[in-house]
């Protein structure tokens, strides 16, 4: 799958008669690397959700490519989801009964990837991020940072045109949230993916050349800022 450039057009989102999110419109050119900034509560990860189709706004078009997400049926976003996005949960979500491989493996299979094509591509994404000692191992047998990069193999063993991932460095430290960083800005390079990172750390805000500030909601004028 090669990357296609994203756009997003007057969205809006209520969750109930108490929150409604106004976000700016912004394009993300294909293979290009932004940074989605802005304060707690904005709604930086409503919008990752958007663009993955987890979520669909209340009104406003994402679109990437020929594909208007918000459009789809469920069934259509469960098939754009598996083949096209790679999404890194700030949590992991990793199947704790499952090895490192086999979270791989249940990622290529939503794809419709299985049997030895599932193992064989696990395995290399397994050993490209240097998980490859440890791709019998279940998530509760890995420290953090292997536990994040095993998220980051599921994420892109199917080569997705869209890589995205919420606060990737919550939870490591320094070093391993610089290592961190550079895995995911060079594994997207190597698959000319487009990549989109939600994150208030300024390590990360630092390390991309262009920012999505999303304002506070409080704040009726949302701007763009993109360096
Ligand atoms: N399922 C939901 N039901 C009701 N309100 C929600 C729901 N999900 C999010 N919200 C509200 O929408 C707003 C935006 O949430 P979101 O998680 O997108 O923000 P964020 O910018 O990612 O925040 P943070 O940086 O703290 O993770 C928040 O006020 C949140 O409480």
């Amino acid at each position: 799958m090669s990357a296609a450039d994203l756009l997003v057009r007057g969205v809006t989102h209520a969750y109930g008669a108490d929150v409604t999110l106004t976000y700016p419109d912004f394009t993300a050119r294909a293979g290009e690397h932004l940074a989605i900034t802005g304060p707690s509560g904005a709604g930086k990860t409503t919008l990752l959700h958007f663009i993955a189709g987890l979520l669909t706004p209340t009104s406003g078009d994402v679109t990437y490519g020929h594909t208007r997400v918000n459009a789809l049926s469920e069934a259509a976003r469960d098939a754009y989801r598996a083949r096209t996005v790679g999404y890194v949960f700030q949590d992991f979500h990793l199947m704790p009964g499952y090895t490192a491989l086999e979270n791989v493996m249940l990622g290529l299979g939503l794809a419709g990837v299985r049997g030895a094509r599932a193992r064989d591509a696990a395995r290399a994404a397994l050993t490209r991020l240097g998980l490859g000692e440890r791709a019998h191992h279940t998530p509760r047998q890995l420290s953090t940072g292997e536990r994040q990069r095993v998220a980051l193999a599921r994420a892109v063993a199917h080569g997705p045109g869209l890589l995205l991932a919420d606060e990737p460095t919550a939870h490591l430290d320094r070093a391993r949230a610089t290592q961190a960083l550079t895995l995911l800005q060079d594994t997207a390079r190597d698959l000319g993916a487009t990549l989109i990172v939600v994150s208030h750390d300024p390590l990360v805000i630092d390390a991309f050349a262009r920012h999505l500030h999303v304002g506070d909601r409080a704040a009726p004028a949302l701007t763009a800022v993109v360096a």
